[in-house]
């Protein structure tokens, strides 16, 4: 992948695909169980948000959460493949943000229905620079933190993540093509919480990636 702007992968990248519950803390900060396989959803590449935006609060939505999450962007298209060759696929990663209307998942959640309108709106994916590969030796072991208006509220470790990236990748690949330009993000940590209007959300990768977000 050759571009390292976020406008330029929108255009390439096809689809988001997010995984819940990839953190025990966070699975059980919410009264969900442990989940045996990923739980996958999809967001539509119009949630995207670049820095210099805000993040807009969805209609009716009376609890807008913060999920920070790292995501991984999909330097090379394929299908079905292994956890052994899952390295070759990454084009690089993102720091990104599953802003989730948290009133409307449990509704829908109440209902059996998809999460789709909860976590797919405009605005639901605020994301930074892509990261390279040289940049982030270690994904399977660096600090994702969230401070909404300088307060601490996520501070966790891709370490604790119940399926790795090599897996992940084999896993979802296996019933989705990855495309170039594609973004899997991989999970929130614990600490998700609300914000209001006026609201400014500082995140990061470590000290490799950071971005600063408000709430409109
Ligand atoms: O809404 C949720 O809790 C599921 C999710 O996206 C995550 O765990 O990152
Ligand atoms: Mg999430």
């Amino acid at each position: 992948m050759t571009s390292n702007t976020v406008l330029k992968f929108r255009e390439l990248g096809k689809k988001i695909v997010a995984v819940g519950r990839n953190y025990k803390e966070h699975a059980a900060e919410l009264g969900n169980a442990v989940p045996t396989k990923p739980i996958l959803f999809l967001k539509p590449t119009t949630s995207y948000v670049t820095q210099g935006h805000n993040i807009k609060i969805p209609p009716s939505c009376k609890s807008l959460h913060h999920e920070v999450e790292l995501g991984i962007v999909i330097g090379k298209t394929g299908s079905q493949i292994t956890e052994e060759r899952a390295g070759d696929h990454i084009g690089g990663y993102v720091l990104a943000l599953d802003m989730t209307a948290r009133d409307l998942q449990d509704e829908a959640k109440k209902k059996g229905h998809p999460w789709t309108l909860a976590k797919g709106f405009d605005t639901s994916c605020p994301i930074g620079d892509v990261i390279s590969k040289e940049n982030l030796p270690n994904p399977g072991n660096v600090q994702l933190w969230l401070k909404v208006n300088g307060e601490t509220k996520q501070d966790g470790n891709t370490k604790d993540m119940i399926f790795s990236i090599p897996f992940l990748i084999s896993y979802i690949s296996k019933y989705f093509t990855l495309e170039e330009g594609d973004v899997i993000l991989t999970g929130t940590p614990s600490g998700v919480g609300p914000v209001d209007k006026g609201d400014v959300i500082d995140a990061g990768i470590g000290e490799i990636s950071s971005f600063r977000f408000k709430v409109e």
